[in-house]
């Protein structure tokens, strides 16, 4: 699988973008989550809204969401297709009613699926998103009775959302195979709703040689160099797993 990041950056990041990517499979391409900064990181990189077979979300914040009304505009009125939109289904209704019906919802088009060919995610199972990409989500933590799901891909890539520091789930996937984790990173502690440097610091080194820090924020190159085995996932770069 290639992956490239659409951003890097925290949600209050003004230097990286959202932390979003793109996912490519056998001439497919997936977005996994579609914040403020996705459409014009996508333009930056030369792809229209509709290069992209599919979406996948993680959870309800606008540097996850907030690029998905235009996505769903462009797509019905230049494009004129729907892409497909992998969503956990307990937050289904929470990105219609809660976001995206404000713009979207009209007498004409009144629900999500006159936008998008909608595919409910289980967690636990298995989800082939586009040929040759499969997906388990994870339920992990975030902000308290606000679902946040993470995704196990192809049972040997972890990508987290934004979530709390959970060092047994990385041990896991580990057993189970995970050779390259993306993790989100805040500088900072107390890492509330977010895993700090720190606590991924205090990992054994059979994880931390899997990990590469995202969703960071302006200040990041200060910790360039103080990340021991660690690396950062770059903006834009393409890298295969
Ligand atoms: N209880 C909360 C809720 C939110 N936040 C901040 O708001 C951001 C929303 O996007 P995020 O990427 O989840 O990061 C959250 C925190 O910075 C926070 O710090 N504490
Ligand atoms: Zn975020
Ligand atoms: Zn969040």
């Amino acid at each position: 699988m290639n992956i490239q990041m659409l951003g890097t950056g925290s949600a209050f990041a003004k230097q990286y973008y959202n932390t979003n990517a793109i996912c490519f499979s056998q001439g497919h391409i997936l977005m996994m989550d579609c914040g403020m900064t996705a459409p014009l990181s996508l333009h930056q990189l030369g792809y229209k809204f509709s290069d992209i077979d599919a979406l996948l979300i993680s959870h309800i914040h606008s540097d996850h969401i907030g690029g998905i009304e235009e996505f769903a505009f462009q797509m019905k009125y230049v494009f004129k297709k729907k892409a497909k939109l992998f969503i956990p289904s307990p937050i289904v209704d929470t990105l219609w009613e809660g976001s995206l019906s404000g713009g979207l919802k009209t007498d004409e088009f009144p629900t999500l699926d006159d936008y998008f060919d909608v595919h409910l995610i289980e967690v636990g199972q298995q989800h082939e998103l586009i040929p040759g990409l499969s997906v388990e989500a994870i339920l992990t933590s975030h902000i308290p009775k606000k679902p946040s799901y993470s995704y196990f891909i192809n049972g040997s890539f972890f990508y987290s959302a934004d979530m709390k520091f959970d060092p047994g789930l990385l041990e896991r996937l580990y057993q189970r195979g995970c050779t390259t984790i993306f993790h989100d990173c805040q500088f900072i502690p107390p890492g509330l709703v977010h895993t700090t440097l720190e606590e991924l610091q205090s990992l054994p080194d059979h994880l931390q040689e899997m990990i590469w820090l995202m969703h960071y924020e302006d200040n990041k190159p200060e910790y360039e160099g103080r990340t021991g085995p660690m690396r950062f996932v770059e903006q834009h770069q393409l890298y295969n797993f």
